[in-house]
């Protein structure tokens, strides 16, 4: 559909309808098109926390792909009711999307604390022809009063999720799946250290794979959050895209089971800043040496965190399949990420950056696909990672790689 040429009708056709309750001030409106849907919303200058009614146009990319996770998982779960609780839903796009383009979606609850916000969802649900509940709570009132309704709980707050995940741990529906997106990335990548020791009660540090042990500090503290209640969690795919990371899990309950999964699942990862070397452990302590086994320097250390895994390769296979039947504006987007978690999703923990490792050389870096290959060649597992396109996952030791790297860069 042709938005611009269509713009000043819809508008006015808009405009005709919009309650002067909603639009108390005459405010100029804008009008968007996303997926099956079109939403509008008081215009605004800038995307910010302080716009009347929030709408990111960047956050697209994370829509379509919670519309495609949520088919694939309402395909598994094959159950009549499949309930989503949009839990910080702004204008209502992500909650309206859900009902239109899930096959299966049953009922949708839209909550959010700014009322103005929920007029306009109002409004935007019956523009679009769906019919959705809603309410006006704080989200973690919202939770405590709905336990046990929601297959589905999107937490897509501002900044941290981590004040809602007590709630959505206990309201949860076993066997349901929470969607998880974080956007304090500094925090959560060691930019500064004290607010991921509040926020996630985890150390992080700045690296080359930050992104990465950002993530699976957040999914670690997902997962001690859930064994409260004896959950635990189960990961069908992740990314960290731009300015925010995204996590999917699924939810199942069992003591043992949940036992079992901190066990193999929360470690730390620590990591030498003079010569490279990282090394993963697992347990709620770190057994790893302060000083670097290598070169002796002193080491820093990320966790507890998540060292288990970060997708699983059928469900990614399974969006893969599922995106034909979907009318996704980021479809190529979304498939160049599908196709190199594919890649990295059973490979080992952390990455090397060729150029990272080209500087501490002090030589120039090599192409990264050659240096791919002759990892491949010695016998090692050796793949690209979403977190990087120039960064290289592998199980070959630091030592080893820093032998390719020196043979292949010219100036050897
Ligand atoms: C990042 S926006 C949500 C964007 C929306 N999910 C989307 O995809 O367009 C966060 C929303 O959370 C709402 N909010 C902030 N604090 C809240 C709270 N404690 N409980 C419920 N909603 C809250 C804000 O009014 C805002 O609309
Ligand atoms: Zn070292």
């Amino acid at each position: 559909m042709d938005l611009n040429s269509n713009q000043e009708n819809h508008n006015s056709h808009i405009d005709s309808k919009i309650d002067s309750n909603i639009n108390q001030n005459n405010e100029e409106i804008e009008l968007i098109e996303e997926g099956l849907v079109k939403i509008a919303f008081p215009k605004f200058d800038k995307v910010s926390s302080k716009s009347p009614v929030f709408y990111n146009p960047k956050m697209e990319f994370n829509r379509d792909i919670s519309v495609l996770v949520l088919q694939v998982f309402q395909k598994h779960l094959n159950q009549e009711s499949f309930n989503i609780a949009d839990l910080f839903s702004g204008s209502g796009i992500r909650g309206i999307r859900y009902k239109k383009e899930i096959n299966g979606a049953k009922d949708i609850f839209l909550n959010d604390i700014n009322p103005l916000a929920i007029e306009w969802a109002k409004f935007n649900t019956l523009e679009n022809n769906v019919d959705l509940e809603f309410s006006q709570k704080d989200a973690n009132i919202f939770l405590r009063e709905n336990r046990g309704l929601f297959d589905v709980i999107d937490i897509d707050p501002f900044g941290t999720p981590s004040f809602f995940l007590d709630s959505a741990a206990y309201a949860i529906k076993k066997n349901g799946i929470l969607c998880v997106t974080a956007t304090d990335t500094s925090a959560l990548c060691g930019t500064y250290k004290e607010p991921s020791i509040r926020k996630y009660n985890a150390l992080s540090y700045k690296s080359e794979y930050c992104h990465e042990n950002g993530i699976r500090i957040l999914a670690g503290f997902c997962a001690l959050t859930l064994a409260k209640y004896k959950k635990y969690i189960e990961i069908k795919f992740s990314h960290s895209s731009e300015h925010y990371m995204r996590l999917y899990f699924l939810v199942k309950k069992a003591s043992k089971a949940t036992d079992d999964s901190l066990k193999k699942n929360i470690g730390h990862i620590s990591h030498c800043p003079q010569c490279l070397y990282r090394v993963t452990s697992v347990g709620l302590t770190s057994p790893v040496e302060e000083l670097c086994p290598i070169c002796g320097e002193k080491m820093k250390m990320a966790g507890p965190l998540w060292i288990g895994k970060l997708g699983e390769r059928e469900f990614i296979e399974d969006m893969i399949s599922e995106i034909d039947n979907k009318s996704l504006n980021t479809e190529k987007q979304i498939l160049k990420l599908l196709n190199i978690s594919l890649d990295e999703v059973d490979a080992p923990t952390t990455f090397y950056d060729i150029h990272k490792i080209s500087k501490n050389l002090k030589i120039s870096a090599p192409k990264q696909d050659k240096v791919i290959e002759a990892i491949k060649d010695k016998g090692y597992i050796s793949v690209g990672t979403h977190f990087n396109l120039l960064g290289i996952k592998t199980d070959i030791d630091i030592n080893g790689l820093k032998e390719i790297v020196k043979n292949l860069s010219i100036d050897k």
